[in-house]
């Protein structure tokens, strides 16, 4: 089997955002600028006790005009900071906005891309969540709590750089107790939180996955009495990810030891600024410098223990969302950077590629393809279709027929042996030159929510209402949409008209049509068909194949018997023709 590349259930989790700076590319500029606004507005704010220390100071020096200076200053750094603190917020999160916004524009356009065999390897559910729940949580990180992040981290810094300016010695004590025993706390809170937030992602995905299920095949849940089943496995996912959530809560109390840190920090700075202004080495005025400077320092770091959940919660969404990005990166794309890997082998994406003839030979050469590792379910198998040939494909259920179909119209790439179309490999075809030659009609075509002329123009060049009316038309189908209730303009699809499978294979018929390929493969319906639905499939089927060739998953002897050609299959091989 290839190697299949899949999404990790617990993402690497360091350098996320090393790795992410590369998506952000295009908003450089606004970030380093909105950085560079956020750190002056901090700045306004570490400014504040160095001015009050230099009053106090000049009060216990009698400089009455010294006093009013710094109260004047004090003045003007409020109203500094009321105007720098709101434009740094607009300005990173109008940014911030941006970028979230280019990756899920890179996500969607990644699984628009991605191969189908990698989409169905991977849990829905969970797959949903990375494109949709973790880049909403990241655009409220980004909204909510990303400014207060980058406050904090600079009044860290900067209050800290400022210390030392003032008293080394002061300054050193305070680091000598403050930071080791800081460290020691973070890195306890890692240790504990790094696998609990991945459990938990990993958890929600889960449970997002099982909820897919229930809602995909509710019917058969019911019909066949498997709701009790169902509904264990809902509870059971349900206890992990509520387990996998206390436990995240639990190391975030961790965080409350820095706490103890604060007082301790405390007190030997009183203790040591006492003794050194009794010795005359450092001014009243410093020692409130410390007092006022330790006071924010620890007000950022209580604040940082509450902000802290979040982000890590918001790196292990990032970490997950990254782990996509790459997973899906195909060999075309220039990638955001060296972290990125290149997995999927991304079959029939290239943008150029040979351009072939209207009308050409199918020829599959000696293909193999496995789902799964070790269990293979077509066997070196090789067919040629002339142009304009009629061939039914038989043979009994998972004997591989569908797995060809999907071979054949370049939706899964062989594991060994090729497809040529007009003596080119498909995989050197452009995606649009594939498209515009090989078209399916699957056994069951999938609605999207919208009208029925909505659904009929899913086809390359969005064509108009006039040019499906045409194609509608040209297959003898207008009586079949005259019939509905609002003909093409009726709605279809969930809590709207309910279209049989052979009426949905009509919709897959009229698009084939739109797209007039050289070679129309169509895995026949396994329903039963009403009289008037398989009679217009019939015709609509007749009319398209005109001069192009026909392949058909037969399921139906009475299709059998009407094809000029008939290749068996069974267990991945071709059987017998006749
Ligand atoms: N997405 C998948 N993942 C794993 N195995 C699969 C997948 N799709 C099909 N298979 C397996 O591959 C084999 C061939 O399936 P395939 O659908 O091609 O057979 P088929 O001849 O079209 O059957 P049917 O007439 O029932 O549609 C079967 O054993 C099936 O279980």
């Amino acid at each position: 089997m290839a190697e299949q590349a899949r999404l990790s259930a617990s993402p690497d989790q360091r350098a996320v955002l090393r790795r992410a700076w590369p998506h952000l590319r295009t908003q450089r500029r606004g970030v380093l600028a909105a950085l560079a606004l956020s750190v002056a507005a901090t700045a306004t704010t570490v400014a504040v006790p160095a001015v009050i220390g230099a009053g106090v100071d000049r009060l216990l020096d009698g400089d009455r005009a010294g006093l009013m200076t710094a109260v004047a200053v004090l003045t003007a750094l409020a109203l500094l900071r009321l105007l720098l603190f709101r434009q740094s917020e607009i300005r990173l999160t109008t940014v911030g906005e941006r970028v979230v916004r280019e990756l899920r524009d890179l996500v969607v356009e990644r699984l628009s891309r991605a191969p189908l065999r990698f989409l169905e390897a991977q849990p829905s559910g969970d797959l949903l969540r990375r494109a949709t729940t973790e880049i909403a949580d990241l655009a409220n990180f980004v909204r909510a709590q990303l400014p207060d992040v980058l406050t904090v981290a600079g009044q860290l810094l900067l209050t800290t750089i400022v210390l030392f300016g003032y008293s080394p010695l002061l300054a050193s004590a305070l680091l000598v107790v403050f930071v080791p025993a800081i460290i020691v706390v973070l890195r306890l809170f890692k240790k504990a939180a790094d696998p609990a937030f991945a459990a938990e992602a990993a958890a929600a995905g889960r449970v997002a996955t099982t909820y897919r299920e229930l809602v995909q095949s509710h019917e058969m849940l019911r019909t066949g009495g498997g709701t009790d089943f169902w509904r264990t496995r809902f509870l059971r996912d349900g206890e992990r990810r509520y387990r996998a959530a206390r436990r995240s809560q639990r190391s975030l109390s961790l965080i409350s030891l820095a706490r103890v840190v604060q007082g301790a920090t405390t007190a030997v700075l009183l203790l040591l600024g006492g003794r050194l202004v009794a010795e005359g080495r450092v001014s009243v005025g410093t020692v409130v410098v410390f007092v006022l400077a330790t006071r924010q320092l620890f007000d950022s770091a209580a604040q940082a223990s509450n902000l802290v959940g979040q982000v890590k919660l918001t790196l292990v969404g990032l970490a997950r969302l990254l782990d996509l990005l790459a997973t899906t990166a195909s060999r075309e794309d220039p990638g955001p950077g060296p972290s990125v890997v290149v997995p999927p082998r991304g079959p029939y994406t290239g943008r150029s590629g040979p351009l072939t003839a209207a009308r050409g030979v199918l020829d599959i050469r000696a293909v193999r393809y496995s789902y799964l590792s070790g269990r293979e379910v077509l066997h070196g198998l090789s067919l040629r279709v002339e142009p304009g040939e009629r061939l039914g494909l038989a043979g009994p259920t998972g004997a591989g027929k569908t797995t060809l179909a999907k071979l054949v119209t370049g939706l899964y790439t062989p594991d060994s042996g090729s497809v040529h179309y007009d003596g080119r490999d498909l995989r050197e075809l452009s995606a649009a030159e594939l498209r515009r030659r090989v078209v399916l009609v699957p056994q069951r075509v999938h609605l999207i929510d919208g009208s029925l002329l909505d659904n009929l123009g899913l086809v390359p060049g969005t064509p108009d209402e006039k040019r499906i009316a045409a194609a509608v038309a040209r297959l003898d189908l207008e009586d079949w949409t005259r019939g509905l209730p609002d003909g093409l303009r009726t709605r279809v699809g969930r809590g709207a008209e309910a279209l049989s499978a052979g009426e949905l294979q009509l919709i897959g018929l009229v698009r084939a049509a739109l797209v007039d390929p050289a070679v129309l493969v169509l895995d026949e319906a396994t329903a039963d068909l009403d009289p008037d639905t398989a009679r217009r499939l019939e015709i609509a089927v007749d009319t398209l194949r005109a001069d192009r060739t026909l392949i058909v998953i037969a399921h139906r002897e009475s299709t059998i018997e009407r094809l000029p050609r008939v290749v068996r299959l069974d267990d991945g091989m071709v059987l017998a023709e006749g």
